[in-house]
């Protein structure tokens, strides 16, 4: 039978994925590191553990972070007591956090990107949504499709369960779908919370404890489009690369199992050695897509998983200080908010480009690299080239 080929044309956009606009939210109340020791024995009911908490407290120094956003506050965790437990069946109560309040979270720093945006809801054609924190049918992407009256022939993307490189992931499935879709603009979302792993410390699991000094709540949401409407959108960066790759003999580096008693993560004390060794490759590969300028020539905009990793990225490429600032600052405004991290680095990475009057949006170097990392040990980069800002 003939077909219609007009009819069945697909019709691919024209120039790369462009990053439209970013918004982000955290929960009202903050956390002072300072404060949160005495905070964290106290709402655990663990003050007699002194050793355990004197070395929680040295970590928690020791992290470069100045303060966290929690969703579950002191009223909240009094009223589930079963959260402020090491391991009592809790992830009923847990669920029920995480399946109302991440859409939620993910709601307000949407609006704040479709407000810098510019263009009505309706023109919204596609929702990628990435969250670690809880885990449910429908799922996230549909709640916030309801909660932002989208269109409900708006095409949905649900990633769960990816960790902290899912920043870099959705950036990767926005970038393949707004290419291959003229026209397309995808609402691209990352909104986790601590509700899932909030847990008393216990002696057996340190790797918990350090997670319980550096996670923190947050949601960032971009919108992505290929082919910018002159006048009307302002792109911010343009997305050339996406690729991501497993490390080599980092098998339980980083995992987490949701357990009746929520999610329990693992962190192998070399996460920091094993990153630092193993991805040379893929930030070359990476390069090599923006010519192979040196490293220092990049913008950086890295998942702030920790200061000890950032420290060794830092050493192993012989980064200048500065080139880590953006991500730095996100690891002492917020902590490690999972996959929604990296994309606070680069809205950081623009407005200190603005504060700078820099030359372009990536503080005056014209490429640079998006990397997110988390279990697998999985790598995932995303080559951006920045745009003239002007100055
Ligand atoms: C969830 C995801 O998908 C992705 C993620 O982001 S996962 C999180 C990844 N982040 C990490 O792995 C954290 C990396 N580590 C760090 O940044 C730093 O260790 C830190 C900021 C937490 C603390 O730094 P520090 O206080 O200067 O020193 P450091 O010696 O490293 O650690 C302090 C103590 O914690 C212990 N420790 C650190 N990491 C540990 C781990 N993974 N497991 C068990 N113990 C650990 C150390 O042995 C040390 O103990 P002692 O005081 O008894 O010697």
């Amino acid at each position: 039978m003939a077909t219609n080929d007009t009819a069945y044309s697909h019709k691919r956009a024209v120039g790369p994925a462009t990053v439209l606009a970013i918004g982000k939210a955290v929960p009202p109340t903050a956390y002072p590191q300072s404060e949160y020791p005495d905070f964290f024995f106290d709402i655990t009911n663990t003050n007699h553990k002194t050793e355990l908490k004197a070395k929680f407290a040295r970590i928690c120094k020791n992290s470069g972070i100045n303060k966290r956003y929690f969703h579950c506050t002191e009223e909240i965790l009094k009223a589930n007591p079963q959260m402020c437990t090491y391991k009592d069946a809790s992830l009923d109560v847990r669920q029920d956090i995480a399946i109302r309040e991440v859409p939620r979270l993910a709601e307000k720093a949407a609006i704040e990107a479709l407000a810098e945006w510019g263009r009505p809801r309706d023109q919204i054609t596609h929702v990628v949504f990435a969250t670690t924190s809880g885990v449910n049918m429908p799922g996230a992407d549909l709640t916030l499709t309801r909660l932002l009256g989208l269109s409900p022939m708006v095409n949905r993307t649900m990633l769960y369960q990816q960790g902290c490189f899912g920043g870099a992931t959705v950036l990767r499935v926005a970038k393949d779908l707004a290419e291959n879709n003229k026209g397309a603009r995808v609402l691209t979302v990352v909104s986790e919370l601590t509700c899932v792993t909030f847990r008393a410390p216990n002696e057996e699991h340190l790797d918990n404890l350090v997670g319980s000094a550096i996670f923190g709540d947050g949601a960032s949401c971009l919108i992505i489009g290929s082919d910018p409407v002159p006048k009307i959108e302002k792109p911010q960066f343009e997305i050339h690369w996406s690729g991501e790759t497993i490390l080599p003999e980092s098998d339980g580096a980083i995992e987490g199992r949701l357990t009746q008693a929520g999610l329990m993560f693992h962190l192998l004390k070399d996460v920091p050695g094993l990153i630092s060794r193993n991805t040379l490759p893929i930030f070359t590969k990476a390069a090599e897509v923006a010519g192979s300028p040196g490293w220092n020539d990049l913008f950086w905009c890295v998942h702030p998983g920790g200061r000890a990793i950032l420290d060794e990225v830092e050493k192993t490429l012989s980064l200048k200080p500065e080139k880590l600032g953006a991500t730095r600052d996100v690891l002492y405004d917020y902590g490690n908010m999972s996959g929604a991290s990296v994309l606070f680095v680069l809205d950081q990475m623009r407005k200190r480009s603005e504060e700078q009057k820099s030359s372009t949006t990536g503080e005056g170097a014209e490429w640079g690299l998006v990397v997110g990392f988390g279990p697998g040990l999985t790598v995932e980069v995303s080559v951006l080239k920045a745009i003239p800002t002007g100055y």
